[in-house]
């Protein structure tokens, strides 16, 4: 009985919160539309790259990027641009081969836009994405970006990883102040508590020392140098396995969209990697997953992934087990905890990450090259280190609104398709494909989310919030019992426990009221001047 009084107690106040965010949702919606109508065609204009300013190309380096992944990359090009002379030193310059990174959001496109790299996606046979495909159990539900308002070159890109990652390094290597070098960097030099530059070994196996006064360290999701800059906090969540896919006419049932398909025990997706090939990817859930070498895998994929797969995707789907080549990626999470350190940075997966199931690090990793590069624009002499990361504070701040946003649909959304086995949970999992296929705003408030073209955490957490509400309702209609009402509540309490943990670790003050943060107001205005720089140049 006093359960049953807590539980209403409990509901009560689910409501009253649930009501609240709704008539803020409503308010934000309208802004947002604004926001996205008042998105600038002309940012998605191609803006010429060659506003390069002319600054010293000789002399030690300004700044030492480690790792010339997207990160990396992006931001050497985007410093060097500045003036800065820049060194960065990746481990391998070669082509990378990897099932990552290969669905770029239309919000990460506008960032490559910014930083005059939108080039980069062109001559790769990438393919243009204008949303999604989501199936379940012989169902679908389309899910389309509204980009009515952008010109035509603005859409999500989907590529093969590695000659995305060619095409950002030959840009930042075009420039002549940036200097890109083949290196294992081995460790970073501290003096006194002040990183001074670091320490690699170079393609000869030299053992060699680099000084800049900064040193921005983009290792990616494998770092081995993160420990010192941040309270490392890494859930590997499951694996995603990976094939590339040959379709009849090269075409999945929805072309140009990514496709996901809501099995048990988890989603399998599938976009287009070129104009002939289809990447698979299996979300294996937990930290161990069969294996690949003794053929489990193949008799999982077979036996229990390929007959809940549409009918159009299964021949080749099983033709792709039998010829082998399967790959696997741990899928990590690993919320954002720095630890500012005079003289560094930490930027890209090696600072954050969430599931990939959204497709978002990219354009995480994009957007907070341009808050990074915006912040340092105008400090002329980067020397002062304590001065430095005081005005660096304010990039935590700054990079929350997309990254906080990405980063909670993410796990949100992975553990809504990815349901435990209550059927709370299950319900929870029913009520959001329903939702989503209502169309309108219902589905694209959470599309613009998911592309990054509206970073608005407080619209994410009303729309998952709506998503457990049209649950609850849908289980007292056409009239309530106690059974459904119980379990309406658990419902109400299993959303509560999905989208809380997250926000929590994202952190609640940075992510909802930022304004109340004096180093985000600071940075606030230093960002504002370098967009109306960008503007005028
Ligand atoms: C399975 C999977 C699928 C994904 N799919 C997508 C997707 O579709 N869309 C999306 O937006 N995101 C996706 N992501 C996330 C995305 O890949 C990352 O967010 C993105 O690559 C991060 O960029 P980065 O520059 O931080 O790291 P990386 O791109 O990994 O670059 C790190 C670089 O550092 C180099 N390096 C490492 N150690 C050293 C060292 N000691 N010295 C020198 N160099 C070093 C590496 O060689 C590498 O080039 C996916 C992730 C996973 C795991």
């Amino acid at each position: 009985m006093e359960l049953n009084m807590m539980e209403q107690y409990i509901l009560g106040g689910f409501i009253a919160l649930v009501f609240g965010l709704i008539l803020l949702y409503i308010f934000l919606e309208k802004s947002s539309k604004c926001s996205v109508k008042e998105a600038p065609r002309g940012a998605s204009a191609r803006k010429s790259s060659e506003n390069v300013v002319v600054g010293r190309k000789d002399g030690p380096p300004d700044v030492v990027i480690v790792g010339a992944g997207v990160a990396g990359s992006a931001l050497a090009y985007s410093l060097a641009k500045d003036g800065r002379i820049v060194q960065v030193i990746e481990r391998d310059l070669s082509q990378p081969d990897r099932i990552v990174g290969e669905l770029l959001q239309p919000g990460g496109y506008l960032k490559l836009v910014e930083l005059g790299m939108e080039e980069c996606v062109d001559g790769i046979d990438s393919q243009q994405v204008y949303g999604y495909a989501l199936y379940k159990e012989g169902r679908y539900a389309k899910l389309t970006y509204p980009l009515q308002q952008f010109s035509s070159d603005v859409s999500g890109r989907s590529f093969h990883h590695g000659r995305f990652i060619q095409r950002l390094r030959e840009k930042a290597a075009s420039l002549p102040n940036v200097r890109m070098e083949q290196g294992t960097v081995t460790s970073l030099i501290e003096e006194k508590g002040t990183v001074k530059g670091v320490r690699y070994k170079n393609r000869d196996g030299q053992d060699i020392k680099s000084y800049a006064p900064l040193t921005i360290v983009c290792d990616g999701c494998f770092s081995n140098l993160r420990k010192n800059l941040c309270i490392p906090q890494v859930n590997i969540v499951s694996h995603f396995v990976g094939m590339v896919l040959n379709l009849e006419n090269g075409k999945l049932p929805h072309p140009n969209h990514g496709h996901v398909i809501l099995a048990n025990p988890s989603p399998v997706l599938f976009y287009p990697v070129s104009s002939t090939e289809v990447r698979c990817l299996v979300d294996v859930p937990g930290q161990k997953m069969p294996s690949i070498s003794n053929g489990d895998m193949a008799q999982y994929l077979k036996t229990k992934v390929a007959p809940q797969l549409p009918s159009e995707l299964h021949d080749a789907f099983i033709n792709q087990i039998e010829k082998g080549d399967i790959r696997s990626m741990p899928n990590r999470s690993m919320p954002a905890s720095p630890l500012p350190t005079p003289g560094a940075v930490l930027l890209g997966d090696a600072f954050n990450m969430r599931h990939p199931l959204t497709g978002g690090g990219m354009t995480v990793a994009l957007s907070d090259v341009v808050v990074l590069r915006d912040l340092l624009r105008p400090i002329e002499d980067l020397g002062n280190a304590a001065a430095l990361t005081k005005h660096l504070e304010s990039f935590y701040t700054l990079r929350k609104p997309v990254a906080s946003t990405i980063n909670t649909l993410a796990g949100a959304l992975y553990k809504v398709f990815c349901p435990a086995p209550d059927q709370a949970s299950r319900e929870m999992r029913e009520a959001c494909f329903d939702y989503l296929s209502l169309g309108g705003m219902y589905s694209q408030g959470p599309i613009l989310l998911l592309s990054g073209l509206n970073p608005r955490p407080m619209s994410l957490v009303a729309h998952f919030f709506a998503v457990a509400i049209y649950g609850v309702g849908r289980l007292l209609l056409p009239y309530p019992s106690p059974n459904r009402l119980l379990l309406g509540v658990r419902l109400l309490l299993s959303a509560y426990g999905i989208i809380f943990p997250i926000v929590k670790s994202e952190g609640v003050r940075q992510m909802f009221f930022p304004i109340t943060i004096p180093a985000y107001n600071r940075g606030a205005s230093v960002v504002m001047k370098s967009a109306m720089f960008d503007m005028m140049t």
